[in-house]
C-alpha cells in the first residue's frame, strides 16, 4: 500500500471532477483525481456528446429527406447506421485529449485509475493506495436507473451506457421515458430509419413549460415517433428482436429493441460513505448551499450531489467549490440562473422559472412577454418558423425564461447572462440585433414587454403632442 498526501483528492473524472481538478493544479494546489473508469465520464462517453453526434447524423438525414421546398428535390436518405456510430465515436475520440490523464499530468495532476472508497473521515482507498487530503471532492456522476419491472431482467435492453455501441439499426425501437434522453434519441432514430415508440408513464418532457413541451412532442409525432403517455411499464416480454412491454392500463407496444431512459441514480454506493459521517438523501449526497456534505471536508458536485443534472451544472459547481477549497471564501451554489436545453428539432430550452413556477410565486405582479418565431426573418427563410419565445417578468426584470424553435439552446444563452446578472428588460431591449438572426426573437421579446407601455398608450400620446407643438 502506497500512501499519499496531497492538499485535494478528487473522486470521478468527469465533468465535474476534472474542472475540480484542472482549476485547482493549475493555481498551486497539489491535486490527485481517481478515476474508476474512462477519463470523460458519462457526458463524453455515454451523454452528451454521443447524444449530440447521432442527432447530428439524424439532422443531415433529415434535411436530405426534406429539401424541396427550397427547391433542392428530396432524396430518400441512404442512412447507415454503423457509419453514423463511427462519425460518432470519431467525435468522441476527437475531443477525448481534452480530458485524458496525459492532460492532466500535464497540469501536475496525479491521475490513479482505480475506483476509490472511504477507509475512514479522512483517508479514501484506491487500488494500491490511500490517500489522505485537505480536502476531498466526491463527483462521481450518475448511471442509468433501471427500475424492477417484471421481466426486463429477461430481456436485452439498451441504456445509455450501451446504445451508442450498438451497429445494427434497430427496426423498431421501444423506448421507456419521455424525457431528454427518451426524445433526443426518439429522434435520433426515426431519423436514421427506424420504427419509434415512446412508452411514458406521465406526461412526456414533465419537468418543461407545457406549452413549449407540446410543440416539440407534436413535431416529433409529426415525423413519426409514436409518444405513448400516461403508459407506466409494468411488464416486459419477449427476446432479442421481439420484444413487449406492457402499460399498467394493459396497452401493449411491440418492438425488436428496448432502451431504457426512466432517469439516473447516483453513484455512491461503491463509496463507502458511511465510514466517512457522510450522509445521503433519496436524491444523492446530502450537501449544504456550498456543497459540503456532512463530513466538513468533503465536497459533493455534479450529478451525485442529486440536484440539476447537466454537464455545465457540475463546471459550475466546480467554480463554486474551488473558491472555498482553495482560498477559504464562503461561495453558495445558486440554481436561479442555471439553464437547460433539449436538442430535439425544434430545440425546447429554459432559465429561471417557467411560466406556471413564476405565477405561483409573483402572482399578480407577472408580466409575460411573447414574441413568435413566425415574425422572424431568418426563420422564414430557414422554413423554422415554429416556435416561441416567452419572458417571465416581475418588475422589469425577466426571472425566467422558454424558448422552443430553431437554436433555442444557442439563443437561452443571452438570457442566462441576463438572470445570472439581474439585468432588466430595457437592458435587453438596448441591445442592437444583426439583421437577419433568429437571435432577434431575443430583442423583439424585450420590444414585446414595452410596445404596450409606448404604443397605444394615451399618456404617451399625449406627451408627443405636447412636444411637437413646441419643437421647431
Ligand atoms: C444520454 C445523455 C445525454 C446527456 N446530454 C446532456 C447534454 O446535452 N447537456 C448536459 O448538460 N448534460 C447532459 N447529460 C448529463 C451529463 O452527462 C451529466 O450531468 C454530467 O456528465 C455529470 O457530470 P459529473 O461530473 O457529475 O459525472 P460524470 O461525468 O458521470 O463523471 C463521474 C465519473 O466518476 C467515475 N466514478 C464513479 N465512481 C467512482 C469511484 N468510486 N472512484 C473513482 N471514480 C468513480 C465515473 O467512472 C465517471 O467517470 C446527458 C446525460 C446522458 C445520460
Ligand atoms: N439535453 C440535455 O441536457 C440532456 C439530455 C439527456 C439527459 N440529460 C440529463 O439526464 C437526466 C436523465 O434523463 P432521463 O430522460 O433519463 O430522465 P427524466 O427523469 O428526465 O425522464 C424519465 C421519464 O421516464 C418516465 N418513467 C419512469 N418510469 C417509467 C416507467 N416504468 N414506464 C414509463 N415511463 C417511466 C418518467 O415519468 C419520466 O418522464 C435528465 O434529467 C438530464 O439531467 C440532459
Amino acid at each position: 500500500m502506497q500512501r499519499i498526501k496531497c492538499d485535494l483528492l478528487v473522486i470521478g473524472a468527469g465533468s465535474g471532477g476534472l474542472s475540480v481538478a484542472a482549476g485547482a493544479s493549475q493555481m498551486g494546489a497539489d491535486v490527485v483525481l481517481l478515476e474508476g473508469h474512462k477519463m470523460g465520464g458519462d457526458c463524453l462517453n455515454y451523454g452528451c456528446v454521443p447524444s449530440k453526434a447521432l442527432l447530428a447524423s439524424a439532422k443531415a438525414a433529415y434535411g436530405a429527406a426534406h429539401s424541396a421546398a427550397f427547391g433542392v428535390a428530396d432524396q430518400v436518405p441512404q442512412a447507415d447506421y454503423a457509419a453514423a456510430k463511427d462519425h460518432v465515436q470519431d467525435v468522441i475520440d476527437t475531443i477525448a485529449p481534452v480530458d485524458s490523464q496525459e492532460r492532466f499530468e500535464g497540469f501536475g495532476v496525479r491521475v490513479i485509475r482505480a475506483l476509490g472508497r472511504f477507509i475512514s473521515p479522512r483517508e479514501v482507498e484506491a487500488g494500491d493506495h490511500v490517500i489522505t487530503a485537505r480536502r476531498i471532492v466526491i463527483a462521481t456522476g450518475s448511471s442509468p436507473l433501471v427500475p424492477p419491472i417484471p421481466g426486463l431482467d429477461q430481456v436485452p435492453y439498451e441504456t445509455n451506457e450501451t446504445l451508442f455501441d450498438l451497429r445494427e439499426r434497430p427496426d423498431h425501437l421501444l423506448i421507456i421515458g419521455g424525457g431528454p434522453i427518451g426524445l433526443e434519441m426518439a429522434q435520433a432514430h426515426v431519423r436514421l430509419g427506424s420504427k419509434v415508440t415512446v412508452i411514458e408513464g406521465d406526461t412526456a418532457l414533465a419537468k418543461d413549460d407545457p406549452e413549449a413541451a407540446t410543440l416539440v412532442l407534436d413535431h416529433l409525432r409529426a415525423e413519426g415517433v409514436e409518444i405513448a403517455e400516461q403508459a407506466l411499464a409494468s411488464e416486459i416480454r419477449g427476446a432479442a428482436g421481439a420484444i413487449e412491454v406492457e402499460a399498467k392500463d394493459g396497452r401493449i407496444f411491440k418492438g425488436t429493441h428496448l432502451l431504457v431512459a426512466v432517469g439516473r441514480k447516483t453513484n455512491t454506493e461503491r463509496l463507502n460513505l458511511d465510514v466517512a459521517g457522510i450522509e445521503t438523501t433519496r436524491s444523492g449526497i446530502k450537501v449544504d448551499d456550498s456543497l459540503r456534505t456532512t463530513n466538513r471536508r468533503v465536497y459533493a458536485i455534479g450529478d451525485v450531489a442529486g440536484g440539476l443534472q447537466f454537464t455545465h451544472v457540475a463546471g459550475y459547481h466546480a467554480g463554486v467549490i474551488i473558491r472555498s477549497v482553495l482560498f477559504g471564501l464562503p461561495s453558495k451554489a445558486k440554481t436561479a440562473h442555471i439553464p437547460w436545453a433539449t436538442y430535439t428539432d425544434p430545440e425546447l430550452a429554459q432559465v429561471g422559472l417557467t411560466e406556471a413556477e413564476a405565477r405561483k410565486k409573483h402572482g399578480s405582479q407577472l408580466e409575460i412577454a411573447r414574441f413568435d418565431f413566425s415574425h422572424n426573418d431568418r426563420a422564414l427563410a430557414e422554413r423554422k418558423a415554429k416556435g416561441f419565445i416567452k419572458a417571465m417578468v416581475v418588475k422589469g426584470r425577466p426571472v425566467g425564461v422558454t424558448i422552443v424553435g430553431h437554436q433555442a439552446g444557442e439563443l437561452i444563452n443571452l438570457w442566462s447572462l441576463v438572470l445570472a446578472n439581474n439585468m432588466k428588460m430595457s437592458q435587453v431591449a438596448a441591445m442592437v440585433s444583426p439583421y437577419p438572426t433568429i437571435g432577434e426573437v431575443n430583442k423583439r421579446v424585450a420590444g414585446a414587454y414595452f410596445s404596450p407601455r409606448l404604443f397605444d398608450n394615451p399618456k404617451v400620446e399625449r406627451v408627443v403632442r405636447f412636444v411637437q407643438r413646441w419643437i421647431p
